[in-house]
């Protein structure tokens, strides 16, 4: 059983009603910042010129250091200019970078809610059917970090980078003016870092990264498959076995991390050291002294490269740290894109209305992936006031044939109506009110229990609530729980599978919906589901069209059709007496199940002994 926001459930659902059959955009970063475009390069430009009015109070240090040292008296005028430029520079810095980061923040939050919109909208387009493949846990990292990891690439690393770039620049360009000599020697430091870039590119260091990513990959895999087969492992005496996998993984890892890390940890370190502060400093105060004593350099022109001199280091760290941001962003992009370029299911722009509730299939194929087909041409009508029982070996078909009915998937090929009509060119809001299911994965809502009840018939009174639940054998368990038909599911009442999937049958019959697509559960096919399946069926039965994957032999029996499915295909269909007395393979399955069941039936008799 699984439970879910219902706010996240109105967001999936409204698109899927059908009342918004325009297509999904199919948004890039680029796009969406298109639109936004104005405010990015506001964003990038106030925070380049503030970086560069943040050279102003350095400039100022190096301007009073001149007028003081200079010979003869001092110009106060000149001094206050010089301060209050100063000043004025580090006011404006703070002004730019603090209009930057608030544009950046609002940008951002634009860019963030126009992403979660467009998931949220595509998810209530993709097929029911998709979810299935996905885990919740994956859909929400989409949603939540994968969104949120956008963050640095809006707010912050593009302006950071072309600061990291123009300010060195600027100060280049103005330590050249005062001596190109200098200049040179103190880019020594520069040139050393990146002298050893390639030393990092070597195929030795790039198959140790290799090692490394894979060593990760391994870690990573070991933990989620120890974590998660952690009950079966515990329960079937595996642990030690599963624990050792694990053990070894990580001793790999460290044997792949020591090899790397010595790799890498010193050609890094040599990085570190030529660009940290003190080595810069030292090259300039050696280069700037020898230019001194030879008198080829004013003493006060030192000031400005030891001032900048620092700076100029700031693209190769900036490069670094911001590209792999920048990395992190782009690779979170690329999955939200994955999300929002699934296909969604069409819509019809003029939907039609069905006449009845006669069910048709017809020739119909459909194939989860290229290669594979599951369904291979299926014809079938289900007649309303019938029962069809679907059954055949497990991996026939059953479920992706029945999941086509409330449209989780649409057919590769061929076609399901309803009432003479398309399951496409019906309006979503429709099919549901057409087509009720009660499938195995059963979903409930973080709601009261009266509301889950409900969910199809918001308006139901109380009265009719509690009458879908008795006759869905849930009624008396629902009183136990500590607030009744209030208790919220998730939160004051938590329900076994069994007892959820009773709930969900309580669920269809007060939709009372003329169509019902039955997945009648092995899994929790405890006596109250199975009489709740019956009384169901003997409720429904009267004038709905029924599809049911049958499991329990007395379901089977009192189907009006059966229909045999095996790969994909329908091979015998019938009443069940006359498939029996035909002797053909649902004969044989039958006895196989009959066996079966019986075998299931003595076990049980056993361990209640
Ligand atoms: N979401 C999916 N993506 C890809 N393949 C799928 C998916 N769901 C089912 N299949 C494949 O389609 C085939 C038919 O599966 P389906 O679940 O419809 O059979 P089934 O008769 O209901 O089986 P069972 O009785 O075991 O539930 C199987 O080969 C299965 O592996």
């Amino acid at each position: 059983m699984t439970t879910i926001d219902p706010a996240e459930l109105r967001e999936r659902s409204e698109p899927l009603s059908g009342d918004d059959p325009a297509p999904a955009a199919k948004p890039s970063m680029v796009k969406i910042l298109r639109s936004h475009v104005w405010s990015f390069a506001a964003v990038v430009i106030l925070q380049v010129v503030g970086a560069l009015a943040g050279l102003a109070p350095l400039l100022a240090v190096v301007e009073l250091a001149r007028t003081m040292l200079a010979p003869g008296p001092v110009d106060e005028g000149h001094v206050w200019n010089v301060v209050i430029a100063g000043a004025a520079g580090l006011f404006l810095r703070l002004l730019f970078t603090a209009a930057s980061s608030g544009i950046g923040h609002v940008l951002d939050g634009k860019v963030q809610l126009t992403f979660r919109r467009q998931l949220a909208a595509q998810l209530g387009r993709v097929p029911i059917g998709w979810f299935s493949r996905r885990r919740t846990g994956e859909l929400a990292k989409v949603v939540g970090e994968d969104v949120s990891a956008v963050h640095p690439f809006i707010a912050h690393t593009p302006g950071e980078l072309v600061s990291a770039f123009v300010v060195p620049l600027a100060s280049l360009i103005y330590l050249f003016t005062i001596d190109w000599r200098l200049t040179l020697i103190t880019l020594i430091p520069v040139f050393l870092a990146v002298a050893l870039v390639p030393l990092m590119m070597t195929p030795k260091r790039l198959r140790e990264q290799e090692e490394f990513d894979t060593a990760m990959g391994r870690i990573s895999n070991s933990v989620v498959e120890f974590v998660e087969g952690i009950s079966v492992v515990k329960a079937f005496g595996g642990s030690q076995r599963a624990h050792r996998k694990f053990l070894t993984a990580a001793d790999g890892f460290v044997t792949i991390f020591n090899r790397w890390v010595h790799g890498i940890s010193r050609i890094a370190a040599g990085m570190q050291l030529a660009l940290s502060p003190p080595f810069v400093l030292l090259v300039v105060l050696i280069g700037g002294t020898t230019l001194i004593t030879g008198g080829s350099l004013a003493p006060a022109d030192l000031l400005p490269f030891l001032l900048l001199g620092l700076g100029l280091t700031a693209p190769v760290a900036a490069l670094g740290h911001g590209f792999d941001e920048m990395q992190a962003a782009g690779r979170a992009v690329g999955r939200i894109r994955e999300v929002l370029e699934v296909d969604p299911l069409p819509q019809s722009p003029h939907p039609a209305e069905p006449q009845g509730h006669r069910v048709e299939l017809r020739d119909v194929r459909f194939a989860y992936d290229e290669d594979h087909e599951v369904l291979r041409g299926i014809d079938l009508v289900l007649e309303p006031g019938t029962v069809t029982a679907v059954v055949g070996p497990s991996g026939s078909g059953k479920s992706t044939l029945v999941q086509l009915l409330p449209r989780f998937f649409d057919p590769t090929h061929g076609s399901v109506t309803l009432g003479g009509v398309d399951l496409r060119e019906l309006a979503g809001r429709d099919l549901y009110r057409k087509v009720s299911f009660v499938f195995q994965d059963v979903r409930l809502l973080r709601a009261s229990v009266a509301e889950n009840i409900a969910l199809a018939v918001p308006q139901a009174e109380l009265e009719d609530v509690v009458r879908a639940a008795k006759l869905a054998n849930i009624h008396e368990r629902i009183l136990e729980l500590p607030r009744g038909y209030d208790s919220v599911i998730g939160e004051d009442a938590g329900l076994s599978g069994g007892e959820a999937q009773r709930i969900a049958i309580a669920r269809a019959l007060l939709a009372d919906a003329p169509v019902l697509v039955l997945d009648e559960a092995t899994a929790f096919a405890d006596p109250q589901t199975e009489q709740a399946v019956r009384q169901a069926l003997a409720t429904l039965g009267s004038d709905r069209t029924v599809l049911v994957i049958a499991h329990r032999l007395e379901t089977i029996a009192d189907a009006d059709t059966v229909v045999m499915l095996e790969s994909g295909q329908v091979v015998e269909r019938g009443r069940p007496s006359e498939l029996l007395a035909a002797d053909g393979k649902f004969a044989a399955f039958w006895q196989t199940h009959r066996s079966a069941v019986a075998a299931d039936g003595d076990l049980r008799g056993d361990e209640s002994r």
